[in-house]
């Protein structure tokens, strides 16, 4: 029976991974598929319990499962621990561990959610595009360093790839690409980083192996604009991990709101972890006012990619289409037409959608 680990971690996580983990349930029922679900902790809660954001219980878990769900970790009442000690370090420590090179996140708009949008319908009809973020390597995971000098305190977070790293996301970047629209944009600073300079090599010698694709370099300032002026110009963009954490952070908004974007992490090993792109969003944690899509969405992308169901995996999509045709919101969402729901309603109308399909 395959393997889930849950872990709803901190804020907002357990409202969202609750309607999620019923969302999986729901295919259990309707497609007879068996999976064996079990939570563990992580983030602030793994801390306030054990001292440790990542207990060896939930990596050992973790490495054991084929696909894990994590919601979010953090929160203020962290905020002060030191940087290795934080929730934060959770989640990078897990994505080292599991060897998830790299981070999927999918931005599809949603007609129905046009309105929604502060942006011109127009600009947002019809986006597909998908960013693929390298997940393992950069800036978060630099060597680090704070020294008291006579200037105050100097702190260092450093920024290394190694070829290896960058030819292996990039290659991800390609054959995605060819089974998509065939286009690739390639996000640096080589106008300024050496590590940025090494990637466009390594982007022109992996190029040299898929002549039919399309590929563009875009410095990221540069497509940070891109993205809200013609985000449509876009199908897979491939880029470092700091880059892929901001930039798609703004292209959610081209779907109304962070709380639609799912992604998937996936790497070396069989197990893959599946995750809204967004944060514990502390400030409405524990108000039902969390859009529990994004996470609904993210089993969509687990059951395709960890499980080979596609067709239950298309069904969840489809139930969340329908929902928001329907007019049913969460408050990220709402305009004055919106039928605005909690959290919990969210997930159950979907789970109805389900069924009725
Ligand atoms: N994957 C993870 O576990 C991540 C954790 N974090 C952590 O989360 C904490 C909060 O970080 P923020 O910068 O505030 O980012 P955030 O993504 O948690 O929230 C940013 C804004 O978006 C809203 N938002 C986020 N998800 C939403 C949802 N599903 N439905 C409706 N609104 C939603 C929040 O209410 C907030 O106003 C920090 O401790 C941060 O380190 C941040 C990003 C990712
Ligand atoms: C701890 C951060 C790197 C999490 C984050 O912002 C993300 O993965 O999107
Ligand atoms: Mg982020």
């Amino acid at each position: 029976m395959p393997k889930i680990a849950v872990l709803p971690g901190d804020g907002i996580g357990p409202e969202i991974v609750a309607e999620a983990v019923k969302v999986l349930k729901t295919i259990e029922e309707i497609s007879g598929v068996h999976f064996e679900i079990d939570e563990y902790l992580v983030g602030g809660v793994a801390i306030d319990e054990t001292g440790n954001p990542l207990p060896a219980e939930t990596l050992e878990a973790c490495l054991e499962s084929d696909a894990v769900l994590l919601g979010a970790v953090g929160g203020p009442k962290w905020d002060d621990l030191p940087g290795n000690l934080r929730p934060e370090k959770a989640l990078l420590g897990l994505r080292k561990e599991l060897q998830l090179f790299s981070n999927l996140r999918p931005v599809k708009t949603y007609d129905s959610l046009i309105s929604a949008s502060t942006l011109k319908p127009e600009v947002i009809q019809g986006v597909d595009l998908l960013v693929i973020r390298e997940l393992t390597g950069g800036i978060y995971f630099g060597e680090k360093s704070t020294e008291i000098t006579e200037n105050g305190i100097k702190v260092t977070d450093s920024l290394t790839y190694t070829e290896k790293e960058i030819e292996r996301i990039v290659r991800l970047g390609f054959e995605t690409a060819m089974k998509r629209r065939k286009k690739l944009t390639s996000v640096d600073k080589a106008n300024v980083l050496e590590s940025s300079r090494v990637w466009r090599k390594v982007v022109e010698k992996v190029a040299a192996d898929y002549p039919e694709v399309e590929l563009s370099h875009m410095l990221v300032d540069n497509c940070a604009m891109q993205l809200v002026r013609y985000p449509k110009q876009f199908d897979v963009i491939v880029t470092e991990n700091m880059f892929g954490d901001i930039l798609s952070d703004e292209a959610a908004m081209l779907t109304g709101s962070i709380g639609m974007l799912p992604s998937a992490s996936i790497g070396t090993e069989k197990v893959a972890m599946y995750e809204p792109i967004h944060g514990s969003a502390p400030d409405i944690a524990g108000q039902g006012l969390a859009n529990p899509l994004a996470t609904i969405l993210s089993v969509a992308m687990m059951l395709k990619y960890s499980f080979n169901l596609n067709q239950e995996s298309e069904q969840i999509e489809q139930a969340v289409q329908k929902v928001l045709d329907a007019g049913y919101r969460t408050k990220d969402l709402a305009t004055t037409e919106s039928k605005i729901v909690s959290t919990k309603e969210m997930g159950e109308l979907v789970i109805q959608a389900m069924k009725d399909e």
